[in-house]
């Protein structure tokens, strides 16, 4: 049975209304733009989450409460999402996903903007979180690379130490922030626009200055950051190693060395095509082979198909315009960047475009979208 809410907002896709995030290094003036402000400029609110269920962890006294979690627009009143997940779990995420995860989508995604390089950090594994943080989730995280900044040809990301210091070492580098030595320890990926690539949790790793991509990732803000200042802020002490000391965080670390080879095989993702028809066309960018934290596609498509839907599904328009909508006709027109939620019980998909259109699908853990076949085109 449908509560209030959710039949306030009928079957339609639900609009994601923007949801920025304090954080400790500056961008966003991107997603300012996005969102149509004329003043548009770099700050403290470089990432906006989108779909999200999560709160983010800031140092104290920047943020507010409950920052991270994603709003709707209702008909008459803006809902936390996380109310509609708890109110009608069974209509969004289907009786499984409910019964083997909870109320919650299981995964997020992220805007990120970077104006400036993000702190070298690295993210626990969920087995690391599980035994020695007790929490379920690690953070495994994955890149679709959006846009670079108009002054550069490419970003860059540091991706697993390519000259792997001992732990005793990379201690000392830590304490002591020699953090030009820190940065010899990697070699620079160049990324592009529409690169994908997946960042397990325990690899050291920075996001480049002037990347705009979606990030998907294990619903969790845990971060071990070994640089403790970029531009204009100082992290306090106790958000530097997840509230604990140095030595702990040390454990988080994988200190094998990543060849270019190893790069390219294990982070690096190449679209695998899995339907095609004269108008559409899906592929397998993320799937079981690189995580079972979330399975991400994407879809290409013109004129007017129809796609059954089988679970949860956070949609961001990549490339063009399109409507989208349920079985009873009504649609939502969406633009470049534009973001939905389609939930499990809207049963059929919609997708009218009258030019070439992109759009990307990230799916909860142990998602099938190979079942949600095109009924019609
Ligand atoms: O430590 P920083 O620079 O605040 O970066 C944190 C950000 O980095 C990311 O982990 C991306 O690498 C984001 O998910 C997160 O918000």
């Amino acid at each position: 049975m449908m509560t209030p809410s959710i039949s306030l907002v009928s079957k339609i896709p639900l609009r994601l209304k923007p949801n920025r995030v304090w954080r400790s290094y500056r961008g966003g003036k991107l997603l300012d733009t996005l969102e149509g402000n004329k003043s548009a400029t770099d700050s403290h609110f470089p990432e906006d989450w989108i779909g999200s269920a999560v709160e983010a962890i800031n140092p104290e006294g920047y943020g507010r409460p409950g920052e991270g979690l994603s709003t709707v627009q209702l008909q008459d009143h803006e809902e936390q999402l996380l109310h509609l997940f708890n109110e009608t779990p069974v209509y969004f995420f289907g009786q499984e996903h409910v019964e083997r995860y909870g109320n919650k989508p299981e995964f997020l995604v992220k805007f990120i903007d970077s104006a400036e390089q993000l702190h070298f950090q690295c993210h626990p594994t969920k087995a690391f979180s599980k035994e020695k943080l007790r929490s379920p989730y690690g953070k495994f995280e994955a890149y679709y690379v959006l846009q670079v900044r108009p002054d550069s040809e490419f970003g860059e990301v540091y991706l697993g130490f390519q000259r792997p210091p001992e732990r005793d070492q990379l201690k000392k580098l830590i304490e002591e922030q020699r953090i030009g030595e820190i940065a010899a320890c990697f070699d620079p990926v160049k990324v592009r626009p529409g690169d994908v690539i997946v960042v397990p949790g325990g690899t050291p790793h920075a996001l480049g200055a002037g990347v705009l991509l979606i990030e998907i990732l294990e619903p969790s803000d845990w971060v071990v950051r070994f640089e403790f200042s970029r531009g204009d802020f100082v992290l306090p002490q106790k958000d530097r190693f997840m509230g604990r000391d140095l030595e702990f965080a040390l454990d988080v670390f994988d200190l094998e060395s990543k060849s270019q080879q190893d790069i390219n095989n294990h982070f690096c993702c190449k679209p695998r095509t899995m339907a095609s028809l004269p108008n559409a066309k899906r592929e397998a960018l993320i799937g079981p082979d690189k995580t079972d934290c979330f399975v991400v596609w994407k879809t290409s498509w013109s004129g007017h198909v129809r796609r059954e839907v089988k679970a949860f599904c956070i949609i961001i328009v990549l490339k063009g315009e399109c409507r989208l909508g349920g079985a009873d006709g009504q649609t939502e027109l969406l633009n470049q960047y534009d973001r939905v939620i389609v939930p499990h019980g809207l049963g059929f998909l919609e997708m009218e475009a009258s030019e070439d259109c992109e759009i990307l699908e990230c799916y909860p853990p142990h998602s099938h979208p190979e079942k949600e076949l095109f009924v019609s085109c």
